[in-house]
This record gives structure tokens, C-alpha cells and sequence, in this order.
């Protein structure tokens, strides 16, 4: 172990600079020794890593650092109890239940208010704040770099580690900032960014870096919608995403349950202005991409990087660059059930699904309502609307947006993960189609043999409506 180096002077990324704010000890190996400001957990990873705590008989460091949520396996009916369509799933909830009260940790539950994914909730709250490392043994934790937090996803031995001593052993990642320019034309929006990045650079395409999202594109979107670019930094293979605060964050924060008030608001807001990288911070790598002519995206294939504009074409495997890859698209195709050359708008679907920590926030939900409004989903199409969040599903009732959604045809379910991830009871149906605002589209993700194309929410109540992959565009 070694003391802290000096800071270099200039020419640090927002990255550097949380990183040294952080740094408790340079280790042996590489390793560095990282403090953590909150831990979150959920139901389906959470509670085994609090019981395992538990069994090695070590005690939780600080416990109102720590925060639990219900979300993954829990049902999602209107009217729901206890009851998980997961074989065994109820133990994951009562491990949870019981870890978080022997251990005085903030659970919140079934009937809590403040329920929901945890990556809607933690911002929603004010938990997550700007400057903050925030962990949750969840890959999705990367939702919360739009706040220009350093949130990442970590395994269950990790978790244990950094809720006995509020830190964690990590190697130093690289550095990448992606900047987006242009202005995204009416009806792409933050979802369509990320997808065209992952379709232009691969799903490996960041390899392990940090990437700080940024550009006047960047700039101009609300905070949920930064949120929609971050959450799929982790499809990117990114340690994780982040956009430095602005002004606009500052302003989601303001009043929020855990954010801090008065006086202390006040220094928050001081400190948090400064997180920003220097004019002249360097990067292990940078790319760029202009939004101005963006189409909205949908995937065709089995990875979030087999993306192309709705009104494109599904590729060709003969024009890959590889035979690897070549041979990774006719598998994609036979599974995905596509022919080289389909043009994708059109192709009927089976199902449509609005949801997940990527686009089931209030922002996600009116926009998808405002398409859908005086409008009826194609018959034989299951469509299903899940809010990120308790407190999404009662702001949105208050707007009278569950109207609209019944109205049209969608189911209106309490808040969850729901069917973004199959935990081994409701599914779509052997080798249904669904077009999905969620985050991975591997096989069986929704289910046994399910064919899920990603697309934004405007573009799943499109298609909702034609019951086939429809472009939004001339619907708003
Ligand atoms: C179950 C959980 C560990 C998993 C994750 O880490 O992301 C899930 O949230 C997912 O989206 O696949
Ligand atoms: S909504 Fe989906 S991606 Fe997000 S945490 Fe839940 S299962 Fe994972």
C-alpha cells in the first residue's frame, strides 16, 4: 500500500476526478482501494449476498448507506401479493425481507410507495447524486452515470465486500468519452443514440473504459432520457456511462426525498458544478457521432449491436468483415427467423412491450401515450405497458395516462422488471415476436425461444398500432 499520488495538474476527465475523490489506498497488483457511497440491492441478488454476509458472520458498515428494493421477480398483475411466477422466487423475497430488517436496511417493498427498479428508484429518491460511487450487484447500475455519478454494476462477493467495509478493490478502468453531436431529429431520441453507437462500434465496442457521454445532443436531453443512453453503456461493454451535472440535474435533484436540503443543498450544488472534465482531460480513446439524420433503430438480430434504422434493410452476412462474425449473423437470422435483405418495416409482430430500467419512466410513458392516444393496438397483439416505478405508475395515473393505454389495448401493470427478464414464469410464448423498449435482446432473454426486437417507446406503440415494426415518424 502507498500513499495517494499528488493530482496532476490539468487535463483531468470528470472520471480522474471522481476517482481521486475517491481513492482511499493504491493496492498491490494494480488494485486500488475505492470508497463507496451507497449500496443498492434487490430481491433476486441482494438478499443472497446479505445472508452470505451474514453466515461469515460480518456485520453490514454502515447500513443507512445501504438500500434494497423489490423488482425483479415479483409480479407485476394488478392487485399483486406475496405471489412470483419464479419457481422458488418467494424465498428470494423472503431473504430479502428479512436480511434488510435484521440489518436495519431501507427495504423498499410491496405496497411501499417508493418501490420499483431500482435503477428508476435510486434517482427517483435522490439517492444517486452527482460526484457519488453508487454499486448494486446489477449490470444495469450504469443507469445512474446520467447523473454524473460512478455507478457500476458488481458480482454478489463484491457486494458483500463493499457493504461489510464501504469499499471495494478495483482496478483503475480506461477512459472514453463518445460525443454526440447535432440535434436528434423529432421522433429519435436518447435510445436511438445509443443503439446507433453500439450498431456503429459493436457491443464490445468500449472495452471495459468509463465513457462520458457528452456533446450538445447529450446536453439537450432531459435526465431520463440520459438515463436511457447510460443504462446501456453496460451493452457497450463499458465499466459504465456518465454525463457530467448541469444545471438540468441540479434541477431533478432539488426536493428530492435523500438529496440534500437547505444549507446543505446549497454546498452540494457548488461542488457538484465543478464536476466536469478540464478543456484539455485526456481519454484512452474517443469516438464521436452525429445524430442530425438519425432514423429511429430497431435490432434484427441477437445482440443490441445488430441495430439498423427502421426503414432499412435486415444486412447481409456476406458483406461481414469476418467469417466469425459472418457465422454470429445466420445464426442471429435463424434464430430471429429473417431473411438477409427483409426490409424490417412491416414484419408482423406478436407482441409489444413498453418497460424496463431503459424506458419505463414517466418521460418514456408520455411520450408512447401521446402516440397511442385515440388510437387501438392491432388485434391479436399482446401489448403490455410496465412503469419503471410505483411512483411513475402514480404520476401517470394522475395524468390520466393509464387511460390511454387501456384505451388502446395495453395491459397496465404494477411496477417491476416484469418480462424485460425472464425469470422463469410469464413469458410471451414459443417464438413470439415482441418489439421491446428494454436493454438485451439475447436469446430466450423474454422468454423461451421469444424473438425480441429493441426500439424505442415511440417505436413499440407505433408498431403496437400496425401490429408490425412500424416507423413512428409519420404517427407524431
Ligand atoms: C438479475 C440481474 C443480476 C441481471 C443483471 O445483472 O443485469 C438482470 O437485471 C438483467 O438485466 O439481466
Ligand atoms: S428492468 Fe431488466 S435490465 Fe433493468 S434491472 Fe430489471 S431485469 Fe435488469
Amino acid at each position: 500500500m502507498s500513499a495517494t499520488p499528488a493530482p496532476p495538474a490539468g487535463g483531468q476527465s470528470l472520471f480522474d476526478k471522481l476517482w481521486r475523490q475517491h481513492l482511499v489506498a493504491e493496492l498491490d497488483e494494480g488494485d486500488s482501494l475505492v470508497h463507496i457511497d451507497r449500496v443498492f440491492l434487490h430481491e433476486r441478488t441482494g438478499g443472497v449476498a446479505l445472508k452470505a454476509l451474514t453466515e461469515a458472520g460480518h456485520d453490514v458498515r454502515n447500513p443507512r448507506l445501504a438500500f434494497a428494493t423489490l423488482d425483479h421477480i415479483v409480479d407485476t398483475f394488478p392487485g399483486r401479493n406475496d405471489h412470483t411466477l419464479m419457481p422458488g422466487g418467494e424465498s428470494f423475497i423472503r431473504i430479502t425481507r428479512e436480511q434488510t430488517a435484521q440489518r436495519g436496511i431501507q427495504l423498499f417493498d410491496l405496497g411501499d410507495l417508493r418501490q420499483g427498479i431500482v435503477h428508476v428508484v435510486s434517482p427517483e429518491q435522490g439517492i444517486v447524486l452527482p460526484g457519488a460511487t453508487v454499486v448494486c450487484p446489477d449490470s444495469h447500475t450504469c443507469t445512474q452515470g446520467a447523473l454524473g455519478a460512478l455507478a457500476w454494476g458488481i458480482g454478489s462477493s463484491e457486494a458483500e465486500h463493499a457493504l461489510a467495509t464501504q469499499t471495494l478493490r478495483v482496478v483503475k478502468p480506461r477512459s472514453m468519452r463518445v460525443t454526440f453531436d447535432g440535434l436528434l431529429p423529432h421522433g429519435v431520441g436518447a435510445k436511438d443514440m445509443i443503439l446507433a453507437l453500439i450498431a456503429r462500434d459493436s457491443a464490445s465496442g468500449a472495452q471495459g473504459a468509463v465513457v462520458e457521454f457528452d456533446g450538445d445532443a447529450v446536453r439537450s436531453l432531459g435526465i431520463e432520457a440520459r438515463m436511457t443512453l447510460c443504462n446501456m453503456a453496460v451493452e457497450f461493454s463499458a465499466f459504465t456511462g456518465l454525463v457530467a451535472p448541469d444545471e438540468a440535474t441540479l434541477a431533478y435533484l432539488e426536493g428530492r426525498p435523500f438529496a440534500p436540503q437547505g444549507e446543505a443543498w446549497q454546498q452540494a450544488c457548488s461542488a457538484w458544478r465543478q464536476l466536469r472534465s478540464d478543456a484539455d482531460a485526456r481519454f484512452d480513446a474517443e469516438t464521436r457521432l452525429d445524430v442530425s439524420r438519425l432514423a429511429p433503430m430497431v435490432t434484427w438480430g441477437t445482440s443490441p449491436q445488430h441495430a439498423v434504422g427502421v426503414d432499412a434493410q435486415v444486412p447481409q452476412p456476406s458483406t461481414a468483415a469476418d467469417a466469425a462474425t459472418r457465422h454470429a449473423m445466420d445464426k442471429a437470422l435463424a434464430y430471429m427467423d429473417l431473411r438477409p435483405g427483409q426490409p424490417l418495416a412491416g414484419l408482423p409482430i406478436d407482441a409489444a412491450f413498453i418497460g424496463s430500467c431503459t424506458n419505463s419512466r414517466l418521460s418514456d410513458l408520455r411520450a408512447a401515450a401521446a402516440l397511442l392516444r385515440g388510437r387501438k393496438v392491432a388485434p391479436g397483439v399482446k401489448a403490455i405497458c410496465v412503469p419503471g416505478s410505483t411512483q411513475v405508475k402514480l404520476a401517470a395515473e394522475a395524468e390520466g395516462l393509464h387511460q390511454v393505454f387501456l384505451d388502446a389495448g395495453f395491459d397496465w401493470r404494477e411496477a417491476g422488471c416484469s418480462m424485460c427478464f425472464y425469470a422463469g414464469g410469464e413469458s410471451f410464448g414459443l417464438q413470439q415476436r415482441v418489439i421491446s423498449t428494454t436493454n438485451r435482446n439475447f436469446e430466450s432473454r423474454q422468454g423461451p425461444q421469444t424473438r425480441t426486437h429493441l426500439a424505442s417507446p415511440v417505436t413499440v406503440a407505433a408498431s403496437a398500432i400496425a401490429g408490425r415494426i412500424a416507423d413512428p415518424r409519420g404517427l407524431l
